[in-house]
């Protein structure tokens, strides 16, 4: 049986994803910086938790503890309920798939050689692990026959981040931490790269801590967002939509900023309360068709394309009914909270 979202439910034998829980960690550098501040927080099996914060908050500190790149100066970091922090460092990394910005691939070694780092250190059988790159190359859209005797140099930079994807999934850890993952290519290789990672994820279903500084990445990946504040102090932890529409305080309304409004459209989905029934209203022309379920944002930029005041709502085949324009731009906002 499958991890769930809710976590706890499987047997840890065939656990796919492991939850996470930080109790109280705290990071005090030897120079007297307070980066974390008595963090607490629990990520569910199988979930995709974005860190997002100000330059300096401590999200990478946070992250790196939880591989140990960094120790805690107090506090306890559980996964799957066993506490980490006293445990091998070098055995716990294996358990954990590590994404850093540019990757950080060997250069001298081939793409083939570079994926299957893990299950060498784990000591797999020669065979296992050459399959296993391949499968992963292939599960990141990268043909294992024309791209795994290359080298990092000989790929593009968002072939070598797929490359990095492979690598740490490819010893099937429970939890998969990744650092600014996306911010070395350009935006369009981006928003792809982003796409496929989701792809990816709905497939795989790792435990995903994800730290980055840019918003509509957090929006568009996150299961669940943590806003900090200085200090790893948590400000908000919620689903985007969340995040949005009821920013919890001036320092979250602030930070997720004016566009808030568009930004949450991203994120609402075209459901049957909003819909006219067909046949209702007198519309010219042809109306772009939407699926139900797509995003606001997705179904009133199709209707602007076509230049369209409605769009029909299709489930599957049937229509299901008419979304119109207005009521996308008159959905409600809650009250702020102050
Ligand atoms: N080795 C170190 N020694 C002393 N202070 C450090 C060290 N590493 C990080 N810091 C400080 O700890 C705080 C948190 O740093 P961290 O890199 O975790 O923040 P961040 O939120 O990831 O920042 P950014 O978004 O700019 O990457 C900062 O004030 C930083 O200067």
């Amino acid at each position: 049986m499958d991890a769930t979202p809710e976590g706890g439910t499987s047997a840890p034998a065939d656990r796919k994803a492991a939850p996470i829980e930080l109790r109280e960690v705290r990071k005090q550098y030897p120079d007297g910086t307070v980066a974390v501040d008595k963090l607490s927080l629990s990520v569910n099996a199988g979930e995709l938790v974005v860190l997002i914060g100000p330059s300096g908050c401590g999200k990478s500190t946070v992250l790196r503890m939880i591989n140990r790149l960094i120790e805690p100066t107090s506090g306890q970091i559980l996964i799957d309920g066993d506490d980490v922090t006293h445990s091998d460092a070098v055995q716990l990394r294996r358990r954990i798939g590590y994404v850093i910005q540019n990757v950080g691939l060997f250069p001298h070694q081939t793409i083939h050689t570079n994926v299957g780092t893990v299950p060498r250190l784990l000591g797999w059988p020669k065979q296992r692990t050459r399959d296993r790159a391949d499968e992963l190359l292939d599960l990141v859209g990268l043909d294992p026959a024309r791209y795994g005797k290359r080298y990092p140099h000989e790929l593009s930079g968002g072939q070598r981040q797929r490359v990095g994807f492979a690598r740490a999934l490819a010893a099937d850890p429970v939890v998969l931490l990744m650092d600014e993952p996306f911010s070395a290519v350009d935006p369009i290789a981006r928003s792809g790269l982003q796409r496929e990672f989701l792809r990816l994820q709905a497939e795989v279903r790792k435990t995903v801590v994800l730290v980055t500084h840019d918003l509509d990445e957090a929006v568009r990946m996150g299961d669940r967002i943590v806003v900090l504040s200085q200090g790893a102090h948590p400000q908000q932890f919620g689903t985007p939509a969340q995040l949005l529409g009821e920013p919890a305080s001036p320092f979250v309304r602030e930070f997720v900023g004016k566009d808030r409004g568009i930004r949450r459209l991203a994120v609402l989905p075209v459901t049957e309360e909003m819909l006219t029934p067909p046949g209702s209203v007198a519309v010219k022309g042809h109306l772009p068709t939407v699926e139900l379920g797509v995003s606001l944002y997705d179904a009133l930029a199709l209707m602007l394309v076509a230049n369209a005041d409605y769009a029909e709502v299709k489930d599957g085949d049937r229509t299901v009914g008419l979304i119109s324009r207005h009521r996308i731009l008159s959905i409600d906002y809650p009250a702020e909270a102050d």
